[in-house]
This record gives structure tokens, sequence and C-alpha cells, in this order.
């Protein structure tokens, strides 16, 4: 299976660009610092974007949907049938993310991957089905070779899009019941973690439902258990969606467009990106700590320091789509602000 593209060079952070944005910041009128990451985003902007004056003017969300085998354990709080009917959602304008892109003024791509209960043709919705959901991970890997390859390059296909449309940010979002515990044991594989350090509630598990859950887990970690490599990880303990998004995040990062990472499911695939090609890992920004169990592992597994912490735990990238306005905020700061010369001010 012809995974090549995968291992691709990223470029490294721009050190011209990343020199000067940092020299800006120690000119303007503050105490040194003192601006905290709103500085540290608006420099690593300026260096991803090449750009003196970043901005955020043209964001791209694209929000993956899929159905997963694993939710016949009785994993999520939720009924399979929710993934279809919020691929609807999105598309009529009611979800949380179709909300916040419009606030935004950000694009809004719906890709659904594969739903059980199918929507159908809807205008907005990219339909991309690879199958009506993965396997159960317990039993067998979630997706076959073929398929762990539709999903990758479903992924990439939405990154092609939002570099056509002159993207500034790429954000990616997902929506599937049972994909908490799909993220979870792809987590536990890659951490090296058991299953109840990382399990958590999902859509609302009460204790002895996260209990159950990370027994489930368990049992797919010992299933797949002589799986060794990040890819091979990702096709036996991973989604579609999940896969799409490591897909997007290692296409993003080649081709240069920045990158806003959501909450649990989706920092679980920039993980996967990351050990997949190292050279991902620059081209992150960090929007929240989401209030599912396992997200801070991971973030320190990326030395993450994300914007947000607001106990969010919804997915479908609303966190990531919550911390825009703090970046534009952060370029404007950068942009705008005066020098200490300019404004006559004395430095210390
Ligand atoms: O993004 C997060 O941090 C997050 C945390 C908990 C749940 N979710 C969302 O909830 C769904 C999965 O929850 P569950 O309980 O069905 O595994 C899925 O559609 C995710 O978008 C998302
Ligand atoms: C209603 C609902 C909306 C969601 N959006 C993302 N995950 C979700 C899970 C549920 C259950």
């Amino acid at each position: 299976m012809n995974h090549d593209w995968l291992f691709d060079a990223c470029a490294s952070i721009d050190p011209h660009h990343e020199a000067q944005a940092l020299a800006r910041q120690s000119q303007l009128t503050k105490p040194p610092g003192s601006l905290g990451l709103l500085e540290a985003a608006a420099v690593r902007l300026a260096a991803l974007q090449r750009n003196p004056r970043p901005a955020l003017d043209r964001v791209w969300i694209s929000v993956f949907a899929a159905d997963h085998g694993v939710a016949a354990e009785g994993v999520s709080a939720f009924p399979q049938a929710v993934t279809g009917e919020m691929v609807r959602n999105f598309a009529g304008g009611g979800a949380a993310i179709s909300v916040l892109a419009r606030a935004l003024g950000a694009t809004l791509e719906v890709v659904n991957l594969g739903t059980v209960n199918d929507p159908g043709e809807i205008p907005s919705v990219r339909r991309a089905i690879i199958a009506p959901a993965t396997a159960n991970i317990c039993e067998r890997a979630a997706m076959s070779e073929v398929q762990l390859q539709q999903a990758l390059a479903a992924g990439a296909a939405s990154v092609a899009a939002a570099c056509t449309a002159d993207a500034q940010l790429f954000i990616g979002g997902e929506m599937g019941i049972a994909n908490t515990t799909a993220a979870t044991a792809l987590a536990c594989a890659l951490l090296d973690q058991p299953a109840i350090a990382l399990a958590g509630a999902g859509t609302g598990l009460d204790a002895s439902g996260i209990g159950h859950k990370a027994a489930v887990i368990e049992r797919a970690l010992a299933r797949h258990a002589a799986v060794a490599t990040p890819l091979e990880q990702l096709r036996c303990l991973g989604g579609f969606e999940i896969a799409a998004l490591t897909g997007a995040f290692i296409a993003a990062a080649q081709a240069e467009l920045p990158v806003l990472v959501d909450g649990f499911i989706t920092t679980a695939a920039a993980l996967a990106a990351v050990r997949i090609n190292p050279g991902v890992r620059d081209w992150l920004l960090f929007a929240h700590r989401s209030h599912e169990q396992g997200h801070a592992s991971l973030l320190r597994a990326l030395q993450a320091e994300p914007l947000l912490d607001l106990g969010l735990r919804l997915g479908e990238a609303s966190g990531a789509a919550a911390a825009v306005p703090l970046l534009r905020v952060a370029c404007a700061l950068h942009n705008e602000m005066a020098t200490f010369a300019q404004a006559g001010v004395s430095t210390a």
C-alpha cells in the first residue's frame, strides 16, 4: 500500500521570520513577555506564514464524521444514530460549529466518511464514504489497509481545498459516536499507557460507564498488542475520521499551512501524525485543554501549551473555533501596537 507521501518532508520554522517577530515583540510598548501566550502565538504565526504581519482573515474548518464498530460494546452515552443526524445538523446550520464558523466568517466543510444512519446526499456535505463504520477494534483491525489510505487521502483532499481557497489556518474537527474509545485506545498505544489512565466520560458516561469503557479498551489493546508502528496503531485502533485528521495534519504541514488543533480526539490524531512524520509538530498550534480525561497526557507528549481551558468536551472543532478570536487578537497586537520609539515611551 502506498503511504509514501506521509513521510515527505515538512518545512521547518523560518528562523529569519521568527527572529524578526521576536525582535518586534521586544520593541512593543509593554514589559517584555507581558502578553504571555498571545506573544508566542503571534511569533509562531509570523514564522509559519513567513509574514511580518501575520493574519487570520481566511480560516478553513473541516469536520470529519464517521461511525465506529466499537459502539456495539456500549461505550457511549448516546446512540450511534446521532453521528448521521449531526451531519445533517452541521449542514443545516444548527450545530455549535455551524454557529461558530458563521460568527468567525470561516469556511466550514463537512465530510461524511461513513455513518450507519446515513443522511444521504446533502448538497453542502462532501461524501467520501469508506464504509458504514469501522470494525469493532475488540475483534479486529478498525480499518483495512485500503480503508486507511482512503481516510488519510480524504484528509489530504480537505487541505488541498483549503490551500486552493488560500486559507491562512486549517482547523480539523470530528464527529463520531464512540470515537473517544477509539482515540483513547490509540492514545494508550502511542503513549504506552493503560486504559484506566486515559479513559474518560466522552459524551457523559458515569464512573461505572468509564470503568466498562476502560475494560473494552484493554481488550482492544490486548487484541492488537503486536502492532508496533504508529501507522499500524492508527489502522488497528483508530477511526475513519481520526485517520482523516492525521492525513490532514500531515498534508497541511507539508503544504506549509498552520493548523489549530481542537480537543481530545483531534490531539490523538495529531500525535499519530507527529509520530509518523515528526516535522508536522512545528505546524501545530493548540487551542484548548479538553475536559476529557486523557487530553492532558496527549498535550504533554506533544509539549503543547493550549490557549484555553474552558472545560469544553464537545469536539466538532468547537474549541479550536472558540480560540480563533484570541489568535486574531494576538495578530492585531503584534501588527498594530506602537513601539517604544514610536510612542516616546521609556524602556527599562
Ligand atoms: O473533543 C473532545 O475533547 C471531546 C471530548 C468528549 C467527547 N467529544 C465528542 O463526543 C463524541 C464522542 O463521545 P463518545 O462518548 O461517543 O465516545 C464525538 O462526536 C466527539 O466529537 C469530544
Ligand atoms: C448531540 C451531540 C453532538 C456532538 N458533537 C460532537 N459530538 C457530539 C455528540 C453528541 C451526542
